[in-house]
């Protein structure tokens, strides 16, 4: 069992940046639990620094539908920026009427705003293992969120898939969303090749890309994603 003891965070990311120790806030935990600790369990149960993990690709590469494989078999918390969004505008915040403006455009909302949703989410949270799905969306996304919480992911998946497959997965949704209609996913592919990209080959080059397939059937990519987390020796929810 996990207790929270304190609420610091530039302790838990500390080892981790050179950027801006002090910036954020996270739960430190400890253990107290009174059975004998297998060994196989340390490795990152233990750890008091949150496990961050990006999950990029372009709209409808299937980003979503792996995450939930993820957290199914692993138990990470899964964050979707984009679900936080709509969540925004649906609870008529302030910013919410030029978040949706921003979203039927395809373009980018303001990456402090996006920050703080995704923030909040993480203090909220008991986990430490977090799966951030469609972000960063941008270099300046990219660059705020180190600035901000001073660290930088763990792992960053990347599912690569072809335009023509991407459209027609997004225009079969069916989720009744305001982005999934022919126009916006037009100018959303154009702001993937210039602003999500450089993300994406930011992270190639410091080695911290997995790169996916993401043209087969769900299991067949699960398939190639499972294997990046079991290497890192979690306390495995269902295998
Ligand atoms: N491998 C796949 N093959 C066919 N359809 C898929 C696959 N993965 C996801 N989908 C479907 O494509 C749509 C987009 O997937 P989603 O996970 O929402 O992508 P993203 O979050 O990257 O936009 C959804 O309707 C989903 O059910
Ligand atoms: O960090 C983010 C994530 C999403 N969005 C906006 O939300 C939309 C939908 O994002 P989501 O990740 O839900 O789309 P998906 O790629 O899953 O289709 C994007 O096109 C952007 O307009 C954003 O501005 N910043
Ligand atoms: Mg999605």
């Amino acid at each position: 069992m996990w207790r929270r003891v304190t609420s610091v965070s530039h302790l838990t990311f500390a080892h981790k940046s050179t950027v801006n120790k002090n910036a954020c806030t996270f739960k430190c935990w400890e253990s107290f639990t009174t059975e004998i600790p297998r060994k196989e369990k340390t490795t990152y149960q233990r750890a008091k620094t949150p496990f961050i993990t990006f999950v990029l690709g372009g709209p409808g590469s299937g980003k979503g539908t792996q995450c939930m494989k993820i957290v199914e078999n692993f138990g990470f918390t899964h964050l979707s920026a984009g679900e936080l969004l709509r969540r925004e505008i649906a609870s008529n915040s302030a910013d919410g009427i030029m978040i949706l403006n921003t979203i039927k455009e395809g373009k980018i909302v303001p990456s402090e705003l996006t920050i703080k949703l995704i923030q909040k989410e993480m203090e909220l949270s008991d986990n430490y293992k977090f799966l951030i799905d469609g972000f960063p969306r941008s270099e300046d996304n990219r660059k705020a969120f180190e600035q901000i919480f001073g660290a930088e992911p763990d792992v960053v998946l990347f599912f690569d898939c072809p335009e023509d497959e991407m459209v027609k997965r997004v225009l079969n949704r069916n989720q009744g969303r305001v982005d999934d209609n022919i126009d916006t996913i037009k100018k959303r592919l154009k702001v993937f090749t210039a602003l999500n990209l450089p993300v994406v080959n930011h992270y190639l080059e410091k080695g911290k890309l997995y790169k996916i397939n993401g043209v087969g059937t769900v299991d067949e990519i699960y398939k190639q994603v499972h294997p990046v987390f079991s290497s890192f020796h979690f306390e495995q929810v269902r295998v």
